[in-house]
């Protein structure tokens, strides 16, 4: 959901001459409230997972879905009941909140789980009653969807009818995507939309490999005169689904979850271990295969979200020498971390990491510890978007805002989360982001309670989160017990010896005090997660730390085993059916 303060924007133009005092003031701010929250000791294991939603509307006459554009009327509605609760002293349960897109409502627990194990059983009955509590207030044909719709961006996709406008600079000047598309009850979207582009120089560019069958052509080149022209279409390539606007990934749904830790010291470990599953719940995980009503060589939203907020200048992106910018950048702001940050993880840093000398400075004179202090200025290489024009001068002691607004734009597969300046209950947490969105309550219950699962099992075997940080001396060299294993070996176990995430967990589950009922449900989620078929997706992958680099070539191998997948569509029995043009139930 991102950080929803308000304001006048800036536009790119007018944020400029802010930027390094953005930085700056971002940095200090970050520094008082480490040392003022550094201490914090003692919060208990919480956790609540979000679930991005699609509302849609069928027309069976024409036998057509479209997305329906009814986010802020359904969200005015579903947070008056917590209005209500907040006067009358109850808890909720369930909170709502906005998401990029005109159709899409986010929907999260209304207070986050707790440590019990109990609460697995729990997980699932409140998303079937979320999502209930969405259908109560649709309208005749409406519907909600967990996944990603598949038409986005074709012509006559939203309900009621809009159209996509070139020219229109707060619609980011794209050919297929629709200003009244993007949610527009709160400026963040529009605007970060129309800052990436003003940043990059140019709208942008998402190709992904089309899917080819004997039918396909090839080289595949869709004719897109009918969108646009010249500039518009100048960055289609070939063999390619052609995209040029931020809704076609942040307009896909996705699953999160969020931990909080006992300390910081526990959510940098925490993080650390997370990291390396991160690609593999991507793949297990995906559920978009069809992008702009075609299908796709990919089944994953990752590599189009990357894409659609990638605002690097040519140079940035090695497309012309380096003249006005600092620096090549790798990667767009929407991709996987590039290092650890506990401190015994070091040794598995091998990324060449990106930063400002003077921001890693301000950071370590601030007494921040290197990694830490190297995270995030590595996050810092990033430009704001959202600046607000009275919300420039702020007071570094009490707000957040200038460090948040980059923390909240750097959109990685697993953010680290500093308490907030002004919510004494929230301790230190870690978000888990890569997973799909998925139809059912029941597979989203499942990839949601195995991740929280994973946590409480020591991370398989990796050994626990030291003490203190003071031990840095102690932490020794990196393993070297590091094995290639397939998915299917990481999670079920491998001839070599691992005994795979499921076994290791069912062996904590046998040693835990926990009521029939939740292990029956616990054990249908593991069941489910351990027959989805797999295939060697990758190449590289490991179990505890793998070097940074590692992951990162694993996100990138991501797509290999697509083809040998019928999309993860078959996992659940699914019934949506899209021809080229449009996606229906059959
Ligand atoms: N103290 C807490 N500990 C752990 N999880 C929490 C805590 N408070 C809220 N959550 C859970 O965190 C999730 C997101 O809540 P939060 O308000 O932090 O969102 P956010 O920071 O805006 O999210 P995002 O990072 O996706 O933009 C929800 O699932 C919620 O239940
Ligand atoms: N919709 C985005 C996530 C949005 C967010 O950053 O919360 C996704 O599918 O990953
Ligand atoms: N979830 C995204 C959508 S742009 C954010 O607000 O950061």
């Amino acid at each position: 959901m991102g950080l929803l303060t308000k304001g006048t924007p800036l536009t790119w133009d007018e944020t400029v001459p802010y930027i390094d005092y953005i930085k700056k003031h971002g940095i200090t701010q970050f520094i008082n409230m480490y040392h003022r929250l550094k201490a914090r000791h003692g919060d208990q294991l919480k956790w609540g997972d979000e679930i991005e939603y699609t509302i849609v509307k069928f027309d069976h006459e024409n036998k057509k879905v479209r997305v329906s554009c009814r986010a802020e009327e359904l969200l005015s509605r579903l947070q008056a009941a917590e209005e209500v609760n907040a006067m009358i002293g109850t808890a909720n349960r369930f909170l709502w909140r906005p998401e990029f897109a005109s159709y899409m409502i986010e929907g999260t627990p209304g207070v986050p789980y707790g440590g019990l194990l109990a609460c697995f059983n729990i997980v699932e009955s409140n998303m079937i009653v979320r999502r209930k509590e969405v259908q109560k207030l649709l309208k005749k044909g409406e519907s909600v969807l967990s996944i990603s719709f598949p038409a986005l961006g074709t012509p006559d996709f939203t309900d009621p009818p809009t159209k996509a406008n070139p020219e229109d600079v707060d619609a980011a000047g794209s050919m297929f995507w629709p200003l009244q598309a993007v949610y527009l009850g709160h400026p963040r979207f529009k605007n970060l939309s129309k800052n990436i582009r003003g940043r990059r120089g140019s709208k942008v560019a998402i190709n992904v490999p089309i899917f080819k069958d004997k039918n396909t052509k090839s080289p595949y080149v869709e004719d897109l005169s009918a969108y646009g022209s010249g500039d518009d279409v100048s960055q289609a390539k070939p063999d390619h689904i052609y995209m040029d606007h931020m809704g076609f990934g942040m307009g896909c749904c996705c699953l999160q979850v969020t931990f909080q830790a006992v300390n910081v010291d526990e959510a940098r470990w925490l993080y650390d271990q997370l990291t390396p599953i991160t690609p593999i719940l991507l793949a297990l995980s995906a559920s978009t295969p069809i992008f702009r009503a075609k299908l796709a060589d990919v089944d994953c939203r990752w590599d189009i979200i990357s894409a659609s907020v990638d605002d690097r200048t040519p140079e940035e992106r090695g497309l012309e020498p380096l003249k006005n910018s600092k620096w090549r950048i790798e990667k767009s702001r929407y991709d996987s971390t590039d290092c650890y940050i506990y401190p015994c993880s070091e040794g598995y840093n091998d990324i060449p990491l990106q930063y400002d000398e003077a921001i890693l400075k301000q950071l370590l004179d601030g007494d921040i510890d290197e990694p830490l202090a190297k995270h995030i200025a590595h996050m810092f290489i990033r430009d704001p978007h959202q600046v607000f024009r009275e919300r420039i001068e702020q007071d570094d002691e009490k707000s957040s805002e200038h460090f948040e607004t980059i923390q909240y734009s750097n959109w990685m597969n697993m953010r680290f989360k500093p308490p907030p300046p002004d919510a004494s209950d929230i301790g230190w947490r870690v978000e888990f982001r890569p997973t799909e969105g998925q139809l059912t309550e029941f597979e989203n219950a499942a990839y949601c309670c195995f991740v929280v699962l994973l946590t409480r099992n020591g991370l398989a075997t990796c050994k626990s989160a030291p003490e203190s940080l003071k031990g840095t001396a102690k932490c020794g060299p990196p393993s070297n017990d590091i094995g290639e294993m397939t998915v299917n070996e990481i999670i079920n176990g491998s001839e070599s010896g691992f005994p795979g995430l499921i076994p290791l967990i069912r062996q904590y589950l046998d040693s835990a005090d926990v009521d029939v009922d939740t292990r029956c449900s616990i054990s249908q989620y593991l069941n489910f997660i351990s027959i989805c078929y797999t295939t060697g997706v990758f190449k590289k992958p490991g179990i505890g730390l793998i070097s940074s680099e590692k992951i990162n070539s694993n996100s990138s191998e991501k797509a290999e085993g697509n083809s040998e997948r019928a999309h993860a569509f078959h996992c659940a029995g699914r019934a949506l059916q899209c021809s080229a043009q449009n996606c229906q139930y059959s």
